[in-house]
This record gives C-alpha cells, sequence and structure tokens, in this order.
C-alpha cells in the first residue's frame, strides 16, 4: 500500500485484518453527513424568476390567456404576470388544451409542484387556467377542488375565483363550516325529481369540512373532478392524518358499484402506463401543489401520489441546499427565497423588556399596520391586554379564541388601517393577504424556519417593500440566527434598543402592568363563574 508524506505505512495497513471484529472505537466520532439524494425532477426544477418588479411578463405576451380573462385582469389594476404566474399558467393551458379528456400526445398530464416566495402571486397561477379550463363546461359538476388549511385562507381563495368566474356560468363553492352543514350543502347539490343537481364547479375546502361532505351529503360527487388544487401545499401535508386526500382520490374514482352509471367516460384509479391504458381515454385528476415553503422530503410528496410531477421553483436548490442536520418542522431544512423588498432585523431583548420594545417600535418609528406574532393564545392576549392598557395603540388580536365572522371582522378592520398592530398566534401566518402591512414584529421567536418565512411573508407582498423584527433573547440568538442562516435568509441586521430609548415609557408601562394583572384577575373570576 501507498506510504503517506512522512513514509508511515497508513493506519489500516498495522492494523486487524479487515475481516476481524472490532471492539470499542465508540469514542464521540461524528457521522459523514448523508447527502440526500432527490430525484431527477425535485432535482432539477423548471426555474423561476424570484424578482416581482423586474421578471414581468406583459399580459398581451401570453395569448393563450382567453381575452374576457385578460380584461378582467386588467380591471383589476394587473398589466402583467408576475413569473411565477407566467411560468405556471401556460403549463396548465397546455396540459388542458384537449379538454377534460386527456392531456398532450394522449397522455395522462402531469402533476404540478410550485414553489414561490409569499406574496409572489401563486393564488392566480392556478385560477386563471382552472377558470379558463372549465370556461367552456357544458354540465355542472365538480371539477376543481381547491383545499386550504384555514377558514380564512380558503375565503380568500373563493373571493379570487368568484372575480374571475363573475359574468360566467360558473359557480364557486365555500365550504369550511362557517355555515351550517345544510346552508353549505345547498351550495353544492340540489334534489331534483330523478335525483340530484350539482350546484359547483368550483368547490373551496378546508379537509375536514371536506370530508363531511363527502360523508354525509347526498349526491355530492367527485366523479368529474379534473384539477385538484392543494394551498399551502407543505401544510397540507402535515394534516394527512386526517387522511382528507385518500377519501377525495376515492372519491373521485369510485369503486365499481359505486359509478356513476350514466358517465359517458367511465373513470378508473390510474395505473402504470402502458399502450393498451392510452387507449381507452378517460379524464385524469391533476394535481397541483402550491407553497412557499413546499418540502423537498420526497418521501412526504411521494405521500400525495404524484403523476410524473414537474417542479416550478424560485429557490429550491438543488441536493446539497438540503441540510440534512437540521430538522424543520418535522421536515429537512431547505434553502428558501424571500421577497426581495424585504429587510430582516433581530433586536436583542430582555424578557422584561420585550412589551417595551414593540411599543417602541410601533411609537417611534410610526408604522401605521404591524402584525405582531406570538407563539400561544395566552401570549397574544397578555400582550395585547398590555398594549390596550398602556394606551395610544389601536390595538386587537387574533387567534382562536374569535369566531370566524369576529375574526373577518378584525382582519377588515385591520386591512382599512382601523387597528394600527394586530397581535395574532400563527392562525394568520400563512397566506393571508392583507393589503399594507408594513412591518412583522416576531414577538416571539418562531421555532422553525417554514414558520418565520410564512410569517414575515406577510409583508413585503407584490413587490412591495416590508420589514421584519424578531425579538430575541440572549439564549435564543445563536440557535435562531444559525436556522436562518441555514434558510437562505439574506442579510440579518441587529436593531439595538438603547435603554435611555426605553426608560421614558417604564413609568407608562410599570402602571399597565398593574392593569393587566388586574384584567387576568377578573378574566379568571368570570370563567370560573
Ligand atoms: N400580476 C400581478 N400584478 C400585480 N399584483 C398581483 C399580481 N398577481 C398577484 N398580485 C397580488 O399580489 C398579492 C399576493 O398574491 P398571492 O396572495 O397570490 O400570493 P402568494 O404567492 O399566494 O403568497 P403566500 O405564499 O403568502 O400565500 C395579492 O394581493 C394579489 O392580488
Amino acid at each position: 500500500p501507498p506510504e503517506d508524506r512522512d513514509g508511515r505505512p497508513p493506519a489500516e495497513a498495522s492494523g486487524p485484518p479487515a475481516h476481524a471484529l472490532l471492539l470499542g472505537g465508540f469514542g464521540r466520532s461524528r457521522a459523514p453527513k448523508v447527502q440526500p439524494f432527490l430525484p431527477a425532477w425535485l432535482a432539477e426544477p423548471s426555474c423561476v424568476g424570484k424578482n416581482v418588479t423586474k421578471d414581468l411578463v406583459p399580459i398581451e405576451d401570453i395569448p393563450e390567456v382567453h381575452p374576457d380573462l385578460q380584461k378582467k385582469l386588467r380591471a383589476h389594476g394587473i398589466s402583467s404576470y408576475f413569473p411565477v404566474q407566467a411560468a405556471v399558467i401556460p403549463a396548465l393551458l397546455e396540459s388542458a388544451a384537449n379538454g377534460f379528456l386527456v392531456g398532450r400526445g394522449g397522455y395522462r398530464p402531469s402533476d404540478l409542484c410550485v414553489s414561490a416566495p409569499t406574496g409572489s402571486g401563486k393564488t392566480l397561477a392556478f385560477v386563471i387556467p382552472v377558470v379558463q379550463a372549465l370556461l367552456h363546461r357544458a354540465v355542472c359538476q365538480v371539477r376543481a377542488l381547491v383545499v386550504l388549511p384555514t377558514k380564512e385562507l380558503a375565503q380568500q381563495v373563493s373571493k379570487v375565483f368568484n372575480i374571475y368566474t363573475d359574468a360566467t356560468s360558473l359557480r364557486v363553492a365555500l365550504v369550511t363550516g362557517q355555515k351550517s352543514l345544510a346552508k353549505e350543502q345547498e351550495t353544492l347539490v340540489q334534489k331534483t325529481v330523478d335525483g340530484f343537481r350539482c350546484m359547483a364547479d368550483i368547490v373551496v375546502a378546508t379537509p375536514g369540512r371536506l370530508v363531511d361532505h363527502i360523508d354525509q351529503t347526498p349526491g355530492f360527487s367527485l366523479q368529474h373532478l379534473r384539477f385538484l388544487v392543494i394551498d399551502e401545499a407543505d401544510r397540507m401535508i402535515d394534516s394527512m392524518h386526517q387522511s382528507w386526500l385518500p377519501r377525495v382520490v376515492a372519491a373521485a374514482f369510485p369503486s365499481e358499484g359505486a359509478k356513476d352509471p350514466f358517465a359517458l367516460v367511465q373513470r378508473r384509479q390510474p395505473q402504470t402506463v402502458t399502450a393498451a391504458s392510452t387507449c381507452w381515454p378517460q379524464m385524469p385528476l391533476q394535481k397541483l401543489l402550491f407553497s412557499a415553503t413546499l418540502t423537498q422530503n420526497p418521501e412526504k410528496l411521494q405521500r400525495l401520489g404524484l403523476h410524473q410531477p414537474r417542479l416550478f421553483s424560485t429557490g429550491l436548490a438543488q441536493g446539497g441546499s438540503r441540510d440534512a442536520d437540521t430538522e424543520v418542522d418535522g421536515d429537512s431544512g431547505g434553502k428558501y427565497t424571500f421577497p426581495a423588498g424585504l429587510t430582516h432585523h433581530y433586536v436583542p431583548c430582555s424578557l422584561r423588556s420585550k412589551p417595551l420594545a414593540v411599543l417602541h417600535l410601533i411609537l417611534e418609528m410610526s408604522f401605521s399596520r404591524v402584525l405582531c406574532f406570538t407563539n400561544s393564545r395566552e401570549n397574544s392576549h397578555r400582550l395585547f391586554l398590555l398594549v390596550q392598557a398602556f394606551g395610544g395603540v389601536t390595538v386587537a388580536e387574533f387567534s382562536s379564541r374569535y369566531g370566524p365572522g369576529q375574526r373577518k371582522t378584525i382582519l377588515k378592520q385591520f386591512e382599512q388601517g382601523k387597528i394600527q398592530l394586530l397581535i395574532s398566534t400563527d392562525a394568520t401566518a400563512r397566506g393571508i393577504d392583507v393589503q399594507g402591512v408594513q412591518l412583522v414584529v416576531n414577538y416571539d421567536a418562531p421555532q422553525y424556519l417554514r414558520t418565520y418565512v410564512h410569517r414575515v411573508g406577510r409583508t413585503a407582498r407584490a413587490g412591495k417593500t416590508g420589514q421584519a423584527f424578531t425579538l430575541l433573547l440572549k439564549v435564543q440568538e445563536r440557535r435562531f440566527l444559525r436556522m436562518l442562516a441555514e434558510g437562505g435568509v439574506p442579510e440579518l441586521e441587529r436593531h439595538d434598543i438603547p435603554g435611555e430609548l426605553l426608560q421614558p415609557l417604564v413609568p407608562q408601562y410599570e402602571e399597565a402592568l398593574s392593569q393587566l394583572e388586574r384584567a387576568i384577575k377578573e378574566e379568571r373570576k368570570q370563567k370560573a363563574a
């Protein structure tokens, strides 16, 4: 064997023979990093431009989009497509170009996964092609189903569908549990003398309520489903324990006995593509996944049963960017792309000075729309009571302690600028599109990178600028900054708030603290009563 530079034989040459069993050597040796192996479709995505202010494509440059929809886009102040829209809309339109039956060349179209930053316009990237594909349908059937994790998000997406289906014969139904089951049933099916009539072409739903309708709504059929859109897909994969997806697939491809005898083209569960299988045209079910933090974990994605998937991505880099050491929210870490107009800061704080830091940021920097995240309902409520007692700031809280109706009103008032500071749990962290949020404050540092991406993504949307401040205790700094650096956060500026700047707020703050204690005691008494 070759010798090393000092002329000594290599270590193993003097060691025991290769077949001998070695005991010991249990010292702390670091196991070599295992580089994840990504399937080609994940490792080589179709790249999408990240800058929504530069990589714009004028509406007239994508003539495939129906003139009526182009007109609607313009009427809503949209003159150009954002990069993700310019990439995904033509791809989706092409896959639906042969009507509902088959994709290009007679093949079943690829499922699509789309990973693009918060506020980059992913909603219209699926709304436009889905509406266009259904524009000339003859009979009303549920042909598109959009599943989202929260009521607020579902409502927001159904609103966008309503805009683009307005003045067409297409109908959109929202099923989130906000209305009674019976009321929702009326928007889905109508009883007729000889059976049921479908009342919705596009259903926007949260998973729990969707399963309720699959189970309990007579005549609710997904046998004509052509598009299944899974928005906030990484979060929806986490909710798969509710097994909503197998239920949807089972309803879309019913067993022999449950099939609609009048359906022109009978559907079968897709199997291996063979020459014989392609001879028999049948309507495909195409899955479309969207997220700002799409998982790159092939095992997780596999649970969705994707068919020859295609990935559109602004930033999930090739295998190397995944750090196998970083467990993020139960998912392998990845690098994410952030909106170009977002500036990230962190503020070193003590536990006691955190509320003062929030007040300082609002009062001194005079932001008019600030979204502040905490890690629990209790923390949100305490901070809300404290700021309210301090005075001088119009403040509200948003959490599951309020019903859907109240939450809707709160968001509306916040959007209208009637609320200066909205204190929220992660209930508003994802997807919520509130115009004009200038500042996001992480009062409690988020535990996971994905949470950080979505929270700070409530500002700097659609090419605008915005700021994100994260308050960090000394003990949190190292781990948090490392997590962000590994996650691809561009540059985190340290923002120190000197004690003398906070000092003038202290007397009023002390008074607010004692008011807070009284308010909490009072609430406890009322609860006990
Ligand atoms: N082409 C466009 N031109 C101008 N504004 C647009 C365009 N497309 C979308 N927008 C606006 O950008 C905002 C953000 O869009 P959207 O909510 O779809 O983002 P998103 O990518 O889904 O974000 P998130 O990941 O946070 O859910 C919306 O207010 C939308 O109206």
